[in-house]
């Protein structure tokens, strides 16, 4: 594996799911082996998790992270080709990526999406030209597209939960938000459910559909209360429309999850920040079906599973 943008196979989400697992049983277990080793953990856009969690990841691994909040504290950034820089842009993603990838030995970089310009958001343009002009391996921390070190902490906490030998029933749901967000975290959930074989049921309100290319196999089910009644996982999250790119269609209903509409034992998930009792209710995320914060403390495992993998490559 060189660099980690999306879910590639089965075979290798596996192997990072029980590297994961046996990190967070024994995280020192490979203390020196990035310890002549520097990673730039690049952010364009806000995070807690993702940050910090990447940070100890490296830490544990031996390696040195600087972050650089590089939307705040560098150059403005300008990523098209060919143009007259003679506005408000002063550097350009060419020689920013370039003298980063000079620095460091591994990037990891976040990039949300415009949620305007479609096609470059699905092209995961800004991560792509981090990868073309650093000449070094890249990390996804949230792309236009994607998040799947997000995704592979999420397969870890299901596969750490789910103790029987039957498949257990997996639901992505829409949920209530005031702002438009991105489909990266629903796009990769389903894209690794799927991916690992799960059975998957996604619920929305109309209007609402995700990006077939990463939907494809799983059961689409308009009625909220009928997909969730008999489900053991039930993710929960806001994204805006991807048809209508980026706009927010009028809603039907009450989307907001209760207690009762879901079964003894069934679990609640979330990738955080949550907004509470918009997205989801303090007696759901107060309550023991919450997996919340288990995800949120595999992020360091699954991480450090990623970069292991990475650092083994480049030694080979
Ligand atoms: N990294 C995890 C989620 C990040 C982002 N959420 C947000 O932007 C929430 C912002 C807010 O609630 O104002 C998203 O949905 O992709
Ligand atoms: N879940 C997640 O990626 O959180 P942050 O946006 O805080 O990094």
């Amino acid at each position: 594996m060189q660099n980690f943008i999306k879910f590639e196979t089965q075979s290798t989400a596996e192997k990072l799911i029980q590297s994961a697992l046996q990190f967070k049983e024994k995280p020192f277990l490979q203390k020196e082996l990035g310890k002549e080793l520097r990673i730039g953990l690049i952010f364009l856009n806000p995070s807690l998790r993702t940050r910090v969690s990447t940070q100890i990841a490296a830490k544990n691994l031996g390696m040195e992270a600087i972050v650089f909040n590089i939307d705040k504290e560098g150059w403005a950034l300008e990523f098209e080709e060919g143009v007259i820089m003679n506005e408000n842009k002063a550097e350009h993603i060419k020689e920013a990526a370039s003298v980063l990838g000079s620095y460091f030995d591994i990037l990891a970089i976040r990039a949300f999406p415009t949620l305007t310009d479609k096609k470059q958001d699905m092209a995961d343009k800004v991560i792509h030209q981090f990868i073309k002009y650093s000449q070094k391996p890249v990390v996804s921390l949230e792309s236009s597209s994607r998040h799947p070190l997000q995704s592979l902490a999420d397969m870890m906490s299901i596969k750490e939960t789910w103790k029987n030998v039957s498949k257990p029933k997996i639901v992505l749901s829409w949920a209530p938000h005031v702002k438009a967000l991105p489909h990266a975290v629903p796009n990769s959930f389903a894209e690794w459910t799927l991916g690992l074989g799960h059975d998957l049921t996604i619920t929305q309100p109309q209007g609402y559909e995700l990006e077939e290319q990463f939907t494809k196999g799983a059961e689409i089910e308009y009625d909220q209360e009928k997909a969730v009644a008999d489900a053991d996982f039930v993710y929960v999250k806001n994204w805006s429309s991807y048809h209508d790119y980026g706009k927010l269609p009028k809603v039907e209903g009450d989307w907001l999850l209760k207690d009762h509409q879901l079964k003894k034992g069934a679990k609640i998930m979330h990738c955080l920040p949550v907004r509470r009792n918009l997205e989801l209710a303090d007696e759901l995320l107060d309550g023991n079906k919450s997996l919340v914060p288990l995800q949120a403390e595999n992020r360091i495992y699954a991480a450090q599973a990623v970069l292991f993998e990475i650092i083994s490559n480049m030694e080979s």
